[in-house]
């Protein structure tokens, strides 16, 4: 259907308010992945914008924000998980956090937005491969740079220049935190602005720690997420091991369908960069403290797992059927 049409469709119904999508859809504990109509996703990302007020305090054209979410969804490709239903996740958790902390407090009104954009647009045009992160995230900014330069999907046309620009500094920033190399150099820092050494909350370090929490949001929902989630990551990582195979190179274990012991790597992932994310966010923010518990117990059910399977021996091909 021509984005037009969406457009009109997504304004015709009026703007419906959260809990007509699902009761429970700011709880902590939503799964948004459940939502599996494309369509619904699309309003949903509408409705967020309201929910948040962003289209008041913003002024921003209804028109114009329903062409930008459709033209976001568009400019995802479909691998098997760095697609839109990955970005509508990420953007959701940005929304739960909006709405069960007060992320508020440490953060201004314009920083909000731009964290919240940024993580509806941080993998545009994403191909499934990670040539290299950094790259990578680079190419996702400069694809929602190009969506907002698209005729009639500017949502921050009515911008001042200067908040223009902030707008645009803040989320080449955010969008650039989301390359995890990145996220370990400065995992120091803002371990040491959260225990308050520098005194002041870092606002750039809290926006690509809240950016980072919100990527890999999907450990923070319940163990049957977590192994789609893992069945979906290792598709698209043993299809890039291919691919580096067919060139005649040697990919990364991690990427090697012959070589990948799923358990241990999902193990040594919780333990470098999920839990130290969600260690630091349960400092800050006590009500997500249930996250890190959830966290915790998928970490020891993969370390039981990996204990059986190395017992029993590994259905070597990489297929996750093992995941009770
Ligand atoms: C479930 C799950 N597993 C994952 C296992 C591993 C890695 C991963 O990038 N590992 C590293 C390991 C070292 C040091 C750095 C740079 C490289 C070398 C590669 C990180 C990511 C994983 N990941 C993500 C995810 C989050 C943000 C960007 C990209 C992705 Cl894919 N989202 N979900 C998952
Ligand atoms: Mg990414
Ligand atoms: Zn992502």
């Amino acid at each position: 259907m021509k984005v037009n049409e969406e457009v009109a469709r997504l304004l015709a119904g009026g703007i419906p308010s959260v809990d007509q999508i699902h009761p429970c859809f700011s709880e902590i504990t939503y799964i948004p992945r459940s939502l599996t109509d494309a369509e619904t996703t699309t309003v949903c990302v509408f409705i967020m914008f309201e929910a948040m007020g962003f289209i008041n305090a913003y002024k921003i054209n209804r028109n114009t924000l329903a062409r930008f979410c459709l033209m976001v969804k568009k400019g995802y490709r479909d691998p098997p998980y760095h697609n839109w239903m990955h970005a509508f996740s990420v953007a959701h958790f940005c929304f739960l956090l909006c709405k069960n902390v007060d992320v508020a407090n440490y953060l201004e009104d314009i920083e909000m937005l731009a964290l919240f954009v940024s993580c509806l647009c941080h993998d545009l045009d994403h191909r499934g491969t990670n040539n290299s992160f950094q790259i990578e995230s680079r190419h996702h900014f400069a694809q929602t740079i190009s969506v907002l330069n698209t005729e009639g999907c500017n949502i921050f046309e009515q911008f001042s220049r200067k908040d223009y620009q902030r707008m645009l500094d803040l989320m080449c920033d955010i969008i650039l935190a989301t390359d995890l190399a990145h996220h370990l150099r400065i995992l120091g820092d803002i371990q040491k602005m959260v225990t308050g050494k520098n005194g002041h909350t870092h606002h750039t370090l809290l926006l690509c720690l809240l950016m980072s929490s919100c990527d890999l949001s999907d450990q923070t929902k319940d163990w049957r997420n977590t192994c789609k989630v893992a069945e979906l990551i290792y598709r698209e990582f043993f299809s890039q091991g291919d691919s580096e195979k067919a060139m005649g190179n040697r990919p990364s274990d991690m990427m090697d369908r012959d070589r990948a012991y799923i358990p241990d790597l999902q193990i040594s992932f919780m333990e470098h960069i999920v839990v130290p994310i969600f260690t630091v966010l349960k400092g800050l923010f006590p009500p997500l403290a249930v996250l890190h518990e959830t966290i915790s117990s998928s970490q020891s059910r993969w370390k039981r797992i990996s204990q059986k399977y190395r017992d029993q021996g590994f259905p070597g091909n990489g297929s996750l059927e093992f995941l009770e």
